[in-house]
């Protein structure tokens, strides 16, 4: 039992222990009957389309799990919309990375999940800054995977200082209820954030501690003048009644006084539809829950060939199979050895040959795929 914190180790995620034990019963079988067959196995969530797409992520610390086993790896890119069929395929003897599935399940279905969440949001406000504040909700070991999934799916930032330290991006944020409570009121809260934070760092008040938005949000303004960059609303659902009319007061009010420089962030609580709701009144969102708290897509490994026989089991389809994507931004699923007769192009890849990574990993230019993928395919769409 570990003194620190209840965290898998790098080391057990690389040696794959940090797998279901019946894997290791697995190996210990079929290696004392001498067993090791060669297959063809595929990360699957659905065998046929369903009309839904979903976003793929994780797939950087997919490769990194899988390099230097003796095996060869095809994959979709990160940032690909996929709606059913194969993302990754993987060929080689069994018992070379039989014990990798469950890691290697779990660092594409969370991220994956998290992802497509983010891209719900981040389609229903593309001209606005979007950033991710869900890391309180989660184990913090995993605040990088959120982080990252939200920057696959296009989000302009996040907020856990660590998970910055890991992706080599800077974290930000705004300012918490805690600073207002702790100095007694708000003027010297934000009076003294401003005299002591990097000038570097935007002077984005907190404006709903104990007041009305408005009312503090003027305050703010007359407290810090040109040095306050904007006001964060994060109003209390016990009080939140109409938020884009709260949110059109505090424009009009600021407008009104000359403070038409200072933006309006809103926060607490939001959704996709939040912001459709808010995204031509507010200049920006800190999104948390819906991004963090995403269910996993649900993907499966499954040996589709044994020694180069067709195999199956029950309610999966057997063969090495493709899955394509049409010119009208059709996706469908085929087999691999024949041409796609609707003639779409083939989305799996190279990602590993003889066990080394032959892909550059790249968020932004995941992020890129993942909005022009949408918009061709209609992601989630009203
Ligand atoms: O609701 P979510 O979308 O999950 O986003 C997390 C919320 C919670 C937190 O508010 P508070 O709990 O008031 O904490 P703070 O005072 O630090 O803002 C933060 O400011 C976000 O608004
Ligand atoms: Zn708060």
């Amino acid at each position: 039992m570990s003194d620190g914190f209840d965290v898998v180790s790098e080391a057990a995620i690389g040696d794959g222990t940090a797998t279901d034990a019946y894997f290791l019963r697995t190996e210990e079988t079929l290696a004392a009957a001498d067993r090791n067959p060669r297959v063809v196995a595929e990360v699957t969530q659905d065998q046929f389309p369903t009309g839904e797409f979903d976003l793929l992520a994780g797939m950087k610390d997919a490769a990194r799990l899988l390099e230097g086993l003796p095996v060869d790896v095809d994959a979709m890119r990160e940032g690909q919309l996929f709606d059913g069929g194969p993302v990754m395929r993987i060929e080689g003897d069994y018992l070379d990375f039989a014990r990798y599935e469950t890691s290697l399940l779990g660092f594409l279905s969370h991220q994956s999940g998290v992802a497509t969440a983010a891209l719900e949001a981040r389609r229903a406000a593309p001209d606005s800054s979007v950033l991710s504040f869900g890391a309180r909700h989660v184990h913090p070991a995993i605040a990088p995977m959120i982080e990252r999934g939200a920057l696959v799916a296009g989000f302009d930032g996040f907020s856990h200082v660590a998970a910055g330290e890991v992706l080599g991006r800077e974290a930000s944020g705004t300012m918490p209820h805690a600073l207002v409570i702790a100095f007694g009121d708000q003027e010297t809260a934000w009076e003294a954030f401003d005299e002591t934070v990097d000038a570097e760092v935007p002077r984005i008040a907190i404006c709903d501690t104990y007041c009305d938005e408005k009312d503090e949000s003027i305050r703010a303004a007359e407290a810090l003048g040109d040095a306050l960059d904007g006001v964060r609303l994060d109003t209390t659902s016990s009080r939140r009644g109409d938020f884009r009319h709260i949110v059109r007061e505090v424009r009009w009010e600021l407008d009104a006084r000359g403070h038409d420089d200072v933006e309006i962030f809103v926060s607490g609580g939001l959704g996709p539809a939040d912001l459709r709701n808010l995204r031509d009144v507010a200049d920006g969102f800190g999104v948390g829950g819906h991004v963090s708290n995403a269910d996993p897509l649900d993907f499966a490994l499954d040996i589709v060939e044994l020694d180069g026989e067709l195999v199956a089991k029950r309610g999966k389809l057997s063969g090495k199979k493709e899955a394509f994507r049409t010119p009208d931004g059709g996706h469908h699923v085929g087999l691999a050895d024949r041409a796609d007769p609707e003639g779409g192009e083939a989305l799996l890849e190279p990602l590993i040959r003889d066990g080394e990574i032959v892909r550059e990993f790249d968020v932004d230019a995941a992020a890129e795929r993942a909005l022009a993928d949408a918009e061709a395919v209609g992601f989630r769409e009203g």
